[in-house]
């Protein structure tokens, strides 16, 4: 069954992580970057895990896993090298009823999967291979970079900002303000952004809005 794919809102949630390795923190990375409130158990861990702790970023609890730890979780990874204690974190879980759990070495007991990401500022491209091949989504994400370059960020913003702009116009009907849009998504206004020609860009876009104002529809 493929899995449905969402976006989640994780700030200031309560995230366990279990292990303290290359997978774990590639995984506490992600929960960070997402504002999550995350906690790492685990008797070692690499350097970055270590730094996140000792800046506040995170809770280190330097220790093997109990079973309470996934207590007050909303989501839990179990991330350690020992199969055996990463299926007690699936079991821990289940007894404590936290319904997201992320099993490293287990997809057939994870409740949800991560994907590879592009981010791009507020734009997110996710690629899941629905565990077939992780290498793949990788591959995929790096060639998606190249294609979906860092001006997407100000573009994603810009295009934001007209949208919003625009559905608040009174004197556009429905028919009007689609129209409007679709034209925005024109390929040039992404070049402008590109070549660093915004005044332009910004310029030809409210020249669009006006031109859609003017006329006369009836
Ligand atoms: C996308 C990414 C996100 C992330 O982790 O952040 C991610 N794995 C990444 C990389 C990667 N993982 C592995 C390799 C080595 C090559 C290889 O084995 O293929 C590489 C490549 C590398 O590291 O270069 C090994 C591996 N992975 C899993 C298993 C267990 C198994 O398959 O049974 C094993 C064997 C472990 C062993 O050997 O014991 C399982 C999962 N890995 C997933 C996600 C989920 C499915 C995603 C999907 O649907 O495709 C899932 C099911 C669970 C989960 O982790 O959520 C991230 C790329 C981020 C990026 O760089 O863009
Ligand atoms: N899903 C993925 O993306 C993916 C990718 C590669 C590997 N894997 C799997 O993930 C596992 C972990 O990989 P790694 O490279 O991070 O391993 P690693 O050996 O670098 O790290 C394992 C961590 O688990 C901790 N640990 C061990 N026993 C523990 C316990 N009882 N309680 C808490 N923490 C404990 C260790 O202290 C260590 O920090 C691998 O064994 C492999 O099966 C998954």
């Amino acid at each position: 069954m493929p899995h449905y794919a969402m976006m989640v809102n994780l700030e200031r949630k309560r995230c366990v992580v279990v292990g303290g390795g290359q997978v774990a923190e590639r995984k506490i990375a992600s929960l960070l970057a997402a504002g999550a409130d995350v906690c790492v158990v685990s008797p070692t861990c690499t350097e970055a895990i270590h730094a996140w702790g000792q800046a506040g970023r995170l809770t280190l609890w330097q220790r093997p896993f109990a079973s309470a730890d996934v207590s007050s979780a909303v989501l839990v990874v179990a991330a350690t090298s020992d199969s055996a204690v990463n299926l007690a974190v699936y079991e821990a879980c289940q007894q404590a009823g936290c319904p997201w759990i992320n099993v490293v070495d287990r997809p057939d007991l994870c409740s949800f999967t991560v994907p590879s990401v592009v981010e791009r500022g507020d734009l997110t491209v996710a690629i899941s291979t629905g565990g077939n091949n992780p290498g793949l989504a990788k591959k995929l994400r790096r060639q998606l970079e190249a294609w979906i370059g860092p001006e997407y960020k100000d573009y994603t913003r810009f295009l934001g900002t007209m949208r919003k702009r625009v559905l608040a116009l009174d004197e556009l009907d429905a028919a009007g303000k689609r129209a409007v849009l679709a034209e925005l998504l024109d390929d040039r206004f992404l070049e402008w952004t590109r070549s660093g020609e915004i005044e332009r860009r910004d310029r030809e876009a409210e020249a669009v809005v006006a031109e859609w104002l003017g006329c006369d529809r009836s």
